[in-house]
């Protein structure tokens, strides 16, 4: 699919759209509890359909309304080859989960999945009495459960997902289990996990992220619960009003656990006008000069923070690259060439990226099938001469499929 974005201006106000990170979550702690939950503002990306998907194989009953999710806890597995599709949490956190089956379970996925590394799922699984084939540390992967806990130590530095689903599954093993992390990063997603698991009936002791005491044999309480709105997909709509026009977007918690939410640090360091009220955010366009920001626990917010520093004078710098190797493209150097095609130079610096602010001129963008880089096209269309053609959009339906339909809204002179 082609967009094609003509340069224009944000008015007006947006509802933010569910976040799939709190949906895949609550998908996988409903499949273990007890009687029914009742999600509310449920998420229609293609990652929580996965995670729904691989739910139901796993023996949860669905039942999908317009405006909830009902979903009642497993009483055993139906089907033991599951797709994860392109989701990095829903393989990383499903693996776990289905360990605590004593089936034996094959998994696939799709697309850029397929190249993203799981070598960080076998030591904690094997250590934990689980058999684990990999295709040399990628998809496909097949187990055999069940998990027994047990203390073993986990390898947080290239992904926090494996932790996530860990956090989940192990309050339901027979033993107790203590984790002890080394080197983890995207630490608040961690809080994100651990909030959800507690909202559930569950707890889980974490002394630092260092060390989680985790008891066995607990039970996740079925119960109603609303989905939150998702940072990461409004991000891109707060930097559209600072960088061009104005933004209200509800329906995000500034007290919220996502990682994301620190854009709002970012935008008020660059100088953006940035209104918290009590169940809205407002940020109007203000003269935004260069900034420094570390992103190394926030990795996702790299696209939208670009968009930010190239409307800033002067350069930019975002620290945790690093982080942006195994994303569904290898963004750090996908940022650096779609940026370079419009003219803006980004330097890739140890583990710093510089972002030059400057004029664009407008030209095409190729999304590299990444929802983060179809998005960002569409924000720098804000602000250039001539229009900038997008292909490969549809990248979005990974994480936000109304995110056209959203820019639409608040940009009255968009024709799609
Ligand atoms: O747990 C989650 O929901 C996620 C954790 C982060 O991944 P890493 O922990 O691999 O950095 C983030 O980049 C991803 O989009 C979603
Ligand atoms: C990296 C992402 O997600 P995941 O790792 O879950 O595929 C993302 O949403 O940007």
């Amino acid at each position: 699919m082609k967009k094609l974005i003509n340069p224009s201006k944000y008015s007006g106000s947006l509802k933010a759209s569910p976040s799939k990170s709190f949906m895949q979550r609550t998908i996988a702690i409903a499949l273990l509890a007890d009687g029914e939950t009742i999600l509310t503002n449920p998420d229609s990306s293609n990652d929580s359909k996965s995670a729904l998907k691989m739910a139901e194989n796993l023996g949860a009953k669905v039942t999908r309304m317009e405006d909830k999710i009902i979903i009642q806890g497993t009483t055993g597995i139906k089907h033991n080859e599951l797709s994860a599709g392109e989701s990095g949490l829903g393989i990383r956190c499903f693996i776990p989960i289905s360990s605590l089956f004593s089936d034996e379970i094959k998994f696939s996925g799709e697309g850029s999945l397929k190249s993203r590394p799981l070598t960080m799922i076998e030591a904690p699984l094997k250590a934990l009495g689980v058999k684990v084939n990999t295709n040399d540390g990628y998809l496909p992967v097949t187990i055999q459960g069940p998990i027994k806990g047990g203390d073993i130590e986990v390898d947080g530095s290239i992904s926090s997902q494996v932790l996530t689903g860990l956090l989940i599954a192990l309050p339901k093993a027979k033993n107790n289990s203590i984790l002890s992390v080394f080197d983890l990063q995207s630490i608040p997603y961690i809080d994100m996990t651990l909030q959800i698991i507690k909202d559930f009936g569950v707890n889980i002791t974490n002394n630092e992220y260092k060390k989680f005491h985790i008891e066995g044999k607990q039970s996740y309480k079925g119960r109603e619960y609303e989905i939150e709105g998702d940072w990461s997909g409004a991000a891109f709509h707060l930097v559209g009003g600072a960088i061009s026009g104005s933004i209200e977007v509800s329906g995000i918690k500034i007290s919220s656990t996502q990682a994301d939410r620190v854009i709002i640090d970012a935008l008020k360091l660059a100088g953006a006008d940035v209104v918290c009220l009590s169940d809205s955010i407002k940020i109007t366009k203000n003269k935004l000069e260069a900034f420094r920001f570390d992103a190394t626990h926030c990795p996702d917010l790299f696209p939208p923070l670009s968009n930010l520093a190239v409307a800033c004078s002067g350069t930019t710098v975002i620290k945790g690259i690093s982080r942006l190797v195994h994303k569904e493209s290898n963004r750090a150097l996908v940022l650096k060439k779609v940026w370079g095609e419009l003219g803006i130079k980004i330097e890739l610096i140890g583990d710093e990226m510089h972002i030059e602010g400057g004029k664009i001129n407008g030209g095409k963008i190729d999304s590299h099938n990444d929802h983060r880089i179809a998005m960002m096209g569409a924000i720098a269309a804000l602000n250039t001469e001539n229009s900038i053609e997008i292909t490969n959009a549809q990248a979005i339906n990974k994480s936000y499929p109304a995110f056209f339909t959203d820019f639409k809204k608040v940009n009255k002179k968009h024709k799609l």
